[in-house]
Protein backbone atom coordinates (compact mmCIF):
# COMPACT_ATOMS: atom_id res chain seq x y z
CA UNK A 1 0.00 0.00 0.00
CA UNK A 2 1.49 3.56 -0.51
CA UNK A 3 0.59 6.00 1.76
CA UNK A 4 -3.04 7.96 1.44
CA UNK A 5 -2.57 11.18 2.50
CA UNK A 6 -4.72 12.87 0.34
CA UNK A 7 -7.82 12.60 2.67
CA UNK A 8 -8.98 16.47 3.77
CA UNK A 9 -7.90 16.44 7.50
CA UNK A 10 -11.56 16.21 9.85
CA UNK A 11 -10.59 19.32 11.05
CA UNK A 12 -10.26 21.11 7.21
CA UNK A 13 -9.51 24.26 6.30
CA UNK A 14 -8.18 24.95 10.47
CA UNK A 15 -5.93 22.08 9.81
CA UNK A 16 -4.42 21.98 6.47
CA UNK A 17 -1.30 20.66 4.20
CA UNK A 18 0.59 23.73 3.13
CA UNK A 19 3.78 22.52 1.36
CA UNK A 20 3.71 19.30 2.45
CA UNK A 21 4.20 20.26 6.32
CA UNK A 22 0.08 20.20 8.13
CA UNK A 23 -0.26 23.28 9.73
CA UNK A 24 -2.34 24.62 12.31
CA UNK A 25 -3.75 27.77 10.99
CA UNK A 26 -1.15 29.27 9.82
CA UNK A 27 1.27 27.81 12.51
CA UNK A 28 3.42 24.72 11.38
CA UNK A 29 2.93 21.74 13.68
CA UNK A 30 6.95 20.38 14.34
CA UNK A 31 7.32 24.07 15.27
CA UNK A 32 4.82 23.52 17.95
CA UNK A 33 6.54 20.05 18.67
CA UNK A 34 9.71 21.45 19.15
CA UNK A 35 8.89 24.53 21.10
CA UNK A 36 6.56 22.61 23.50
CA UNK A 37 7.23 19.05 23.48
CA UNK A 38 4.51 15.87 22.90
CA UNK A 39 2.30 14.69 23.46
CA UNK A 40 0.21 17.96 22.59
CA UNK A 41 -3.14 18.74 22.53
CA UNK A 42 -3.23 21.59 19.47
CA UNK A 43 -6.73 23.77 19.33
CA UNK A 44 -7.92 26.41 16.48
CA UNK A 45 -9.23 29.47 17.89
CA UNK A 46 -10.84 29.80 14.43
CA UNK A 47 -12.50 26.43 14.28
CA UNK A 48 -13.96 26.92 17.72
CA UNK A 49 -15.61 30.23 16.49
CA UNK A 50 -16.76 29.04 12.70
CA UNK A 51 -18.10 26.21 14.85
CA UNK A 52 -20.24 28.66 16.92
CA UNK A 53 -21.06 30.57 14.23
CA UNK A 54 -23.30 26.89 12.77
CA UNK A 55 -25.09 27.54 15.83
CA UNK A 56 -25.26 31.32 15.84
CA UNK A 57 -26.89 31.36 12.37
CA UNK A 58 -29.95 28.63 13.21
CA UNK A 59 -30.49 30.76 16.15
CA UNK A 60 -31.29 33.91 14.18
CA UNK A 61 -34.92 34.67 14.76
CA UNK A 62 -35.52 32.09 16.86
CA UNK A 63 -36.24 31.90 20.45
CA UNK A 64 -33.15 29.49 21.86
CA UNK A 65 -30.40 29.17 23.44
CA UNK A 66 -27.23 27.31 23.48
CA UNK A 67 -25.60 26.14 26.29
CA UNK A 68 -22.25 24.49 25.69
CA UNK A 69 -21.82 20.76 26.97
CA UNK A 70 -18.80 22.19 28.53
CA UNK A 71 -17.62 18.40 29.66
CA UNK A 72 -16.29 17.80 25.97
CA UNK A 73 -13.73 20.44 26.76
CA UNK A 74 -13.64 22.76 29.81
CA UNK A 75 -10.07 24.36 28.87
CA UNK A 76 -10.86 27.86 30.61
CA UNK A 77 -9.54 29.03 27.06
CA UNK A 78 -12.22 27.52 25.40
CA UNK A 79 -14.50 28.41 27.56
CA UNK A 80 -13.86 32.12 27.46
CA UNK A 81 -14.14 31.77 23.85
CA UNK A 82 -17.64 30.88 24.07
CA UNK A 83 -18.33 33.03 26.44
CA UNK A 84 -17.21 35.65 24.87
CA UNK A 85 -19.65 35.38 21.76
CA UNK A 86 -22.45 34.86 24.41
CA UNK A 87 -23.08 31.24 24.89
CA UNK A 88 -24.44 29.85 27.99
CA UNK A 89 -23.07 26.92 29.08
CA UNK A 90 -24.39 22.85 30.43
CA UNK A 91 -22.63 22.30 33.53
CA UNK A 92 -22.63 18.70 35.19
CA UNK A 93 -20.45 19.71 38.43
CA UNK A 94 -19.60 21.79 41.22
CA UNK A 95 -16.36 21.98 39.63
CA UNK A 96 -17.65 23.04 35.97
CA UNK A 97 -19.46 25.51 38.06
CA UNK A 98 -16.08 27.44 39.01
CA UNK A 99 -15.18 26.76 35.31
CA UNK A 100 -17.45 28.55 33.89
CA UNK A 101 -17.33 31.66 36.91
CA UNK A 102 -13.61 31.63 36.45
CA UNK A 103 -14.24 33.35 32.79
CA UNK A 104 -16.75 35.61 33.82
CA UNK A 105 -19.79 33.53 31.75
CA UNK A 106 -23.21 34.75 32.97
CA UNK A 107 -25.17 32.26 35.29
CA UNK A 108 -28.14 33.34 33.72
CA UNK A 109 -27.21 31.05 31.34
CA UNK A 110 -26.47 28.09 32.97
CA UNK A 111 -28.02 24.71 32.89
CA UNK A 112 -26.90 22.34 35.76
CA UNK A 113 -27.53 18.71 34.56
CA UNK A 114 -26.24 15.46 36.07
CA UNK A 115 -27.82 12.53 37.99
CA UNK A 116 -26.10 12.85 41.21
CA UNK A 117 -25.88 16.00 42.23
CA UNK A 118 -24.54 16.89 45.80
CA UNK A 119 -25.52 19.27 48.15
CA UNK A 120 -22.53 21.65 48.09
CA UNK A 121 -23.06 21.66 44.69
CA UNK A 122 -26.41 22.52 44.30
CA UNK A 123 -25.93 25.27 46.81
CA UNK A 124 -23.18 26.91 44.70
CA UNK A 125 -25.67 26.61 41.74
CA UNK A 126 -28.03 28.15 43.94
CA UNK A 127 -25.60 30.85 44.90
CA UNK A 128 -24.35 31.77 41.47
CA UNK A 129 -28.27 31.91 40.49
CA UNK A 130 -28.21 29.47 37.62
CA UNK A 131 -30.95 29.10 34.83
CA UNK A 132 -32.00 25.74 35.97
CA UNK A 133 -31.35 22.76 37.28
CA UNK A 134 -31.98 19.56 35.19
CA UNK A 135 -33.45 17.29 37.57
CA UNK A 136 -33.21 13.54 37.02
CA UNK A 137 -34.96 11.72 40.12
CA UNK A 138 -37.63 12.47 42.67
CA UNK A 139 -35.35 12.15 45.46
CA UNK A 140 -33.26 14.71 43.82
CA UNK A 141 -36.15 17.40 43.76
CA UNK A 142 -36.73 16.39 47.56
CA UNK A 143 -32.92 17.63 48.57
CA UNK A 144 -33.10 20.57 46.00
CA UNK A 145 -35.93 21.72 47.64
CA UNK A 146 -34.48 21.40 51.38
CA UNK A 147 -31.39 23.17 50.14
CA UNK A 148 -32.94 26.08 48.31
CA UNK A 149 -35.20 26.66 51.87
CA UNK A 150 -32.22 26.75 54.23
CA UNK A 151 -30.43 29.31 51.62
CA UNK A 152 -34.18 30.87 51.31
CA UNK A 153 -34.15 31.08 47.71
CA UNK A 154 -36.26 28.52 45.13
CA UNK A 155 -35.18 26.54 42.41
CA UNK A 156 -35.63 27.05 38.62
CA UNK A 157 -36.10 23.24 37.14
CA UNK A 158 -36.83 21.27 34.48
CA UNK A 159 -37.23 17.37 34.80
CA UNK A 160 -35.10 15.73 32.45
CA UNK A 161 -37.63 12.60 31.09
CA UNK A 162 -35.86 9.53 29.50
CA UNK A 163 -38.12 9.23 26.55
CA UNK A 164 -36.62 5.38 25.68
CA UNK A 165 -35.13 6.51 22.42
CA UNK A 166 -32.82 4.69 20.32
CA UNK A 167 -30.24 7.87 19.34
CA UNK A 168 -28.79 5.29 16.73
CA UNK A 169 -25.27 5.71 17.79
CA UNK A 170 -22.81 3.57 20.03
CA UNK A 171 -24.18 1.79 23.12
CA UNK A 172 -21.60 3.36 25.44
CA UNK A 173 -22.70 6.77 24.12
CA UNK A 174 -26.75 6.57 24.33
CA UNK A 175 -28.21 8.21 27.16
CA UNK A 176 -32.22 8.38 26.57
CA UNK A 177 -32.85 4.29 26.67
CA UNK A 178 -34.68 2.97 29.67
CA UNK A 179 -31.92 0.81 30.14
CA UNK A 180 -29.99 3.73 30.97
CA UNK A 181 -29.27 5.58 34.53
CA UNK A 182 -30.67 8.98 32.96
CA UNK A 183 -33.68 10.85 33.66
CA UNK A 184 -37.11 9.85 34.94
CA UNK A 185 -39.56 7.51 32.69
CA UNK A 186 -41.28 9.56 30.26
CA UNK A 187 -44.45 7.62 32.10
CA UNK A 188 -43.87 8.35 35.77
CA UNK A 189 -43.08 12.34 34.73
CA UNK A 190 -46.77 13.56 35.61
CA UNK A 191 -46.21 12.63 38.98
CA UNK A 192 -42.73 13.74 40.13
CA UNK A 193 -43.57 17.02 38.27
CA UNK A 194 -46.71 17.23 41.33
CA UNK A 195 -44.02 16.28 43.52
CA UNK A 196 -42.16 19.73 41.98
CA UNK A 197 -44.89 21.87 42.00
CA UNK A 198 -46.06 20.87 45.63
CA UNK A 199 -42.04 21.33 46.88
CA UNK A 200 -41.38 25.07 48.49
CA UNK A 201 -38.02 25.54 47.49
CA UNK A 202 -39.11 24.63 43.67
CA UNK A 203 -40.11 26.10 40.92
CA UNK A 204 -40.70 24.45 37.54
CA UNK A 205 -39.92 25.98 34.40
CA UNK A 206 -39.02 23.73 31.96
CA UNK A 207 -38.83 19.88 30.57
CA UNK A 208 -35.31 18.57 29.46
CA UNK A 209 -34.66 15.18 27.80
CA UNK A 210 -31.01 13.90 26.64
CA UNK A 211 -30.61 10.56 24.12
CA UNK A 212 -27.15 10.32 23.70
CA UNK A 213 -24.30 11.65 21.62
CA UNK A 214 -22.46 11.86 18.35
CA UNK A 215 -25.79 11.94 16.82
CA UNK A 216 -26.11 11.90 12.68
CA UNK A 217 -30.06 11.34 12.00
CA UNK A 218 -32.64 13.67 12.14
CA UNK A 219 -35.54 11.36 13.35
CA UNK A 220 -34.38 10.38 16.85
CA UNK A 221 -34.96 14.02 17.98
CA UNK A 222 -37.78 14.32 16.54
CA UNK A 223 -39.18 10.61 18.08
CA UNK A 224 -38.32 12.21 21.25
CA UNK A 225 -39.37 16.07 20.74
CA UNK A 226 -43.22 14.19 20.25
CA UNK A 227 -42.94 12.22 23.59
CA UNK A 228 -41.97 15.19 25.21
CA UNK A 229 -44.37 17.71 23.47
CA UNK A 230 -47.25 15.13 24.55
CA UNK A 231 -45.83 16.00 27.92
CA UNK A 232 -45.82 19.26 27.71
CA UNK A 233 -49.90 18.97 27.21
CA UNK A 234 -50.20 16.49 29.80
CA UNK A 235 -49.13 19.16 31.90
CA UNK A 236 -50.64 22.03 30.84
CA UNK A 237 -54.54 20.13 31.73
CA UNK A 238 -52.83 19.32 34.97
CA UNK A 239 -51.77 23.36 35.94
CA UNK A 240 -48.38 23.04 35.03
CA UNK A 241 -46.97 25.69 32.78
CA UNK A 242 -43.74 24.48 30.97
CA UNK A 243 -41.41 27.74 29.82
CA UNK A 244 -38.74 26.07 27.85
CA UNK A 245 -37.78 22.95 26.65
CA UNK A 246 -34.23 21.29 26.93
CA UNK A 247 -33.59 19.19 24.04
CA UNK A 248 -30.58 17.24 24.42
CA UNK A 249 -28.83 14.92 21.82
CA UNK A 250 -25.29 16.10 20.42
CA UNK A 251 -25.16 16.18 17.55
CA UNK A 252 -22.21 13.79 15.39
CA UNK A 253 -18.90 15.14 13.73
CA UNK A 254 -17.03 13.83 11.15
CA UNK A 255 -14.67 11.27 12.66
CA UNK A 256 -13.80 9.21 9.35
CA UNK A 257 -17.02 9.24 7.08
CA UNK A 258 -19.79 10.51 8.79
CA UNK A 259 -21.84 13.70 7.50
CA UNK A 260 -22.69 15.46 10.24
CA UNK A 261 -26.28 17.60 10.88
CA UNK A 262 -26.08 21.33 10.66
CA UNK A 263 -27.33 22.69 13.62
CA UNK A 264 -29.77 25.19 11.53
CA UNK A 265 -31.25 21.97 10.28
CA UNK A 266 -32.14 20.05 13.38
CA UNK A 267 -33.59 23.31 14.59
CA UNK A 268 -35.70 23.51 11.45
CA UNK A 269 -37.29 20.23 12.39
CA UNK A 270 -37.88 20.72 15.61
CA UNK A 271 -39.96 24.16 15.05
CA UNK A 272 -41.64 22.48 11.78
CA UNK A 273 -42.74 19.49 14.40
CA UNK A 274 -44.20 21.78 16.90
CA UNK A 275 -45.95 23.71 14.01
CA UNK A 276 -47.41 20.92 13.08
CA UNK A 277 -49.72 20.88 16.40
CA UNK A 278 -50.62 24.23 16.03
CA UNK A 279 -48.15 25.61 18.54
CA UNK A 280 -45.62 28.84 17.99
CA UNK A 281 -42.27 27.15 18.23
CA UNK A 282 -41.24 30.46 19.44
CA UNK A 283 -43.94 30.62 22.31
CA UNK A 284 -41.23 28.40 24.64
CA UNK A 285 -37.74 28.70 24.43
CA UNK A 286 -35.58 25.76 23.13
CA UNK A 287 -32.28 24.96 24.68
CA UNK A 288 -30.02 23.22 23.23
CA UNK A 289 -26.87 21.35 24.70
CA UNK A 290 -24.17 20.83 22.29
CA UNK A 291 -20.59 19.33 23.35
CA UNK A 292 -18.85 17.43 20.52
CA UNK A 293 -19.73 19.37 17.54
CA UNK A 294 -18.87 22.62 19.05
CA UNK A 295 -14.93 21.63 19.87
CA UNK A 296 -14.30 18.15 18.63
CA UNK A 297 -12.61 18.96 15.18
CA UNK A 298 -11.21 22.09 16.28
CA UNK A 299 -8.78 19.79 18.21
CA UNK A 300 -5.97 17.17 17.12
CA UNK A 301 -3.60 15.62 19.81
CA UNK A 302 0.25 15.55 18.43
CA UNK A 303 1.76 12.71 18.87
CA UNK A 304 6.39 11.73 18.34
CA UNK A 305 7.11 8.11 16.73
CA UNK A 306 9.07 7.04 19.48
CA UNK A 307 10.16 3.22 18.07
CA UNK A 308 8.81 1.11 15.42
CA UNK A 309 8.56 -2.41 15.94
CA UNK A 310 8.14 -5.21 13.67
CA UNK A 311 6.17 -8.27 15.35
CA UNK A 312 5.02 -11.10 13.88
CA UNK A 313 1.50 -10.61 14.20
CA UNK A 314 2.06 -7.12 12.52
CA UNK A 315 3.66 -3.50 13.22
CA UNK A 316 3.40 -1.21 15.66
CA UNK A 317 4.53 2.24 15.73
CA UNK A 318 4.25 3.03 19.71
CA UNK A 319 4.12 6.96 20.08
CA UNK A 320 4.50 9.08 23.08
CA UNK A 321 0.66 9.33 23.44
CA UNK A 322 -1.17 7.08 24.90
CA UNK A 323 -4.72 6.00 26.56
CA UNK A 324 -4.35 7.99 29.36
CA UNK A 325 -3.83 11.00 27.00
CA UNK A 326 -6.81 9.46 24.46
CA UNK A 327 -9.32 7.33 25.83
CA UNK A 328 -11.89 6.77 23.45
CA UNK A 329 -10.29 4.16 21.26
CA UNK A 330 -9.41 2.25 24.30
CA UNK A 331 -12.94 2.89 26.01
CA UNK A 332 -15.25 2.66 22.97
CA UNK A 333 -12.92 1.77 20.45
CA UNK A 334 -13.43 4.99 18.44
CA UNK A 335 -12.21 5.46 15.50
CA UNK A 336 -9.81 8.64 15.00
CA UNK A 337 -8.02 9.49 12.18
CA UNK A 338 -4.31 9.63 12.16
CA UNK A 339 -2.20 11.93 9.47
CA UNK A 340 1.46 12.40 9.25
CA UNK A 341 2.72 15.96 9.79
CA UNK A 342 5.11 15.85 7.07
CA UNK A 343 4.31 12.61 4.95
CA UNK A 344 6.95 10.18 3.37
CA UNK A 345 7.03 9.00 -0.59
CA UNK A 346 7.44 5.61 -0.22
CA UNK A 347 5.54 2.22 0.74
CA UNK A 348 2.66 2.46 3.30
CA UNK A 349 2.73 -0.44 5.71
CA UNK A 350 -0.20 -1.14 7.90
CA UNK A 351 0.91 0.32 11.67
CA UNK A 352 -1.26 -0.55 14.61
CA UNK A 353 -0.49 3.30 16.75
CA UNK A 354 0.18 2.21 20.34
CA UNK A 355 1.13 4.43 23.62
CA UNK A 356 3.84 3.04 26.38
CA UNK A 357 1.48 2.25 28.98
CA UNK A 358 1.43 -1.20 30.06
CA UNK A 359 -2.16 -2.39 28.85
CA UNK A 360 -2.86 -4.17 25.78
CA UNK A 361 -5.70 -1.82 25.18
CA UNK A 362 -3.11 1.09 25.08
CA UNK A 363 -4.01 1.76 21.13
CA UNK A 364 -5.04 4.94 19.30
CA UNK A 365 -5.21 3.37 15.92
CA UNK A 366 -4.93 0.12 14.03
CA UNK A 367 -4.58 -0.98 10.79
CA UNK A 368 -3.02 2.05 9.17
CA UNK A 369 -0.85 2.51 6.22
CA UNK A 370 1.70 4.70 6.96
CA UNK A 371 5.08 5.68 5.59
CA UNK A 372 6.72 6.27 9.02
CA UNK A 373 9.95 6.31 10.35
CA UNK A 374 11.26 6.97 14.52
CA UNK A 375 11.27 10.55 14.86
CA UNK A 376 8.15 11.26 12.94
CA UNK A 377 5.38 13.36 14.13
CA UNK A 378 2.00 12.16 13.78
CA UNK A 379 -1.43 14.40 14.23
CA UNK A 380 -4.53 11.74 16.04
CA UNK A 381 -7.89 13.98 14.71
CA UNK A 382 -11.03 14.74 15.86
CA UNK A 383 -9.10 15.63 19.64
CA UNK A 384 -10.66 18.47 20.31
CA UNK A 385 -13.56 16.79 22.09
CA UNK A 386 -13.68 14.00 25.19
CA UNK A 387 -9.98 14.05 24.91
CA UNK A 388 -7.88 16.19 27.34
CA UNK A 389 -10.81 16.17 29.82
CA UNK A 390 -10.53 12.33 29.91
CA UNK A 391 -6.75 11.96 30.21
CA UNK A 392 -5.63 10.27 33.73
CA UNK A 393 -2.19 10.53 35.12
CA UNK A 394 -2.42 6.23 34.53
CA UNK A 395 1.33 4.96 34.96
CA UNK A 396 2.54 8.14 36.37
CA UNK A 397 2.53 9.91 33.20
CA UNK A 398 2.18 14.09 33.56
CA UNK A 399 -0.75 15.19 31.59
CA UNK A 400 -0.26 16.79 28.20
CA UNK A 401 -0.05 20.08 27.30
CA UNK A 402 -2.77 22.39 25.29
CA UNK A 403 -1.78 25.04 23.18
CA UNK A 404 -4.27 27.68 21.35
CA UNK A 405 -3.80 28.30 17.26
CA UNK A 406 -4.99 32.29 16.02
CA UNK A 407 -3.55 32.69 12.90
CA UNK A 408 0.22 32.86 13.05
CA UNK A 409 0.20 33.04 17.24
CA UNK A 410 0.08 30.30 19.29
CA UNK A 411 -0.87 30.68 23.31
CA UNK A 412 -0.28 27.64 25.86
CA UNK A 413 -3.59 27.61 27.76
CA UNK A 414 -2.40 24.88 29.77
CA UNK A 415 1.13 24.05 30.96
CA UNK A 416 2.16 20.43 30.71
CA UNK A 417 2.19 18.69 33.88
CA UNK A 418 5.52 17.88 36.19
CA UNK A 419 5.74 14.65 37.55
CA UNK A 420 6.46 16.48 40.71
CA UNK A 421 3.12 17.67 40.11
CA UNK A 422 1.86 13.95 40.49
CA UNK A 423 3.07 13.37 43.62
CA UNK A 424 2.13 17.02 45.34
CA UNK A 425 -0.64 15.73 47.33
CA UNK A 426 1.16 12.18 48.80
CA UNK A 427 2.43 11.39 51.80
CA UNK A 428 3.99 8.33 53.27
CA UNK A 429 3.42 7.04 56.85
CA UNK A 430 6.10 7.31 60.16
CA UNK A 431 8.46 4.97 60.48
CA UNK A 432 7.16 1.87 62.22
CA UNK A 433 8.93 1.63 65.71
C1 LIG B 1 -26.90 16.15 29.51
C2 LIG B 1 -25.90 16.30 28.44
N1 LIG B 1 -25.79 17.50 27.83
C3 LIG B 1 -24.89 17.70 26.85
C4 LIG B 1 -24.05 16.70 26.41
C5 LIG B 1 -23.10 16.99 25.31
O1 LIG B 1 -23.31 16.15 24.25
P1 LIG B 1 -22.49 16.19 22.90
O2 LIG B 1 -21.06 16.28 23.22
O3 LIG B 1 -22.85 14.92 22.26
O4 LIG B 1 -22.95 17.36 22.11
C6 LIG B 1 -24.13 15.43 27.00
C7 LIG B 1 -23.31 14.31 26.55
O5 LIG B 1 -23.80 13.39 25.93
C8 LIG B 1 -25.08 15.23 28.05
O6 LIG B 1 -25.19 14.05 28.65
N1 LIG C 1 -17.24 10.75 26.30
C1 LIG C 1 -18.03 10.31 25.19
C2 LIG C 1 -19.34 10.96 25.08
C3 LIG C 1 -20.11 11.06 26.32
C4 LIG C 1 -20.97 12.23 26.22
C5 LIG C 1 -21.44 12.71 27.54
N2 LIG C 1 -22.73 12.18 27.93
C6 LIG C 1 -17.23 10.30 23.92
O1 LIG C 1 -16.07 10.46 23.95
O2 LIG C 1 -17.74 10.11 22.86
Amino acid sequence: MTNAVSATPAGAPWFSYRQGVLHAGDVALPKLAEALGTPLYVYSRAALRAAWQGYQRALEGRNALVCYGMKANSNLAVLKEFARLGAGFDIVSGGELARVLAVGADPGKVVFSGVGKQAWEMRAALEAGVLCFNVESQAELRRLSEVAVELGRTAPVSLRVNPDVDPKTHPYISTGLKENKFGIAIADAPEAYRLARSLPGLAVVGVDCHIGSQITEISPYLDALDKVLDLVEHLAADGIEIRHLDLGGGLGIRYSDEIPLAPADLLEAVHERIRARGIDPNARRIILEPGRSLVGNAGILLTRVEYLKAAEAGRFAIVDAAMNDLLRPTLYEAWHGVLPVVPREGEAPTYDIVGPICESGDWLARGRPLSLEQGDLLAVESAGAYAMVMASQYNTRPRAAEVMVDGERWYVVRERETVAALMAGESVLPDRR
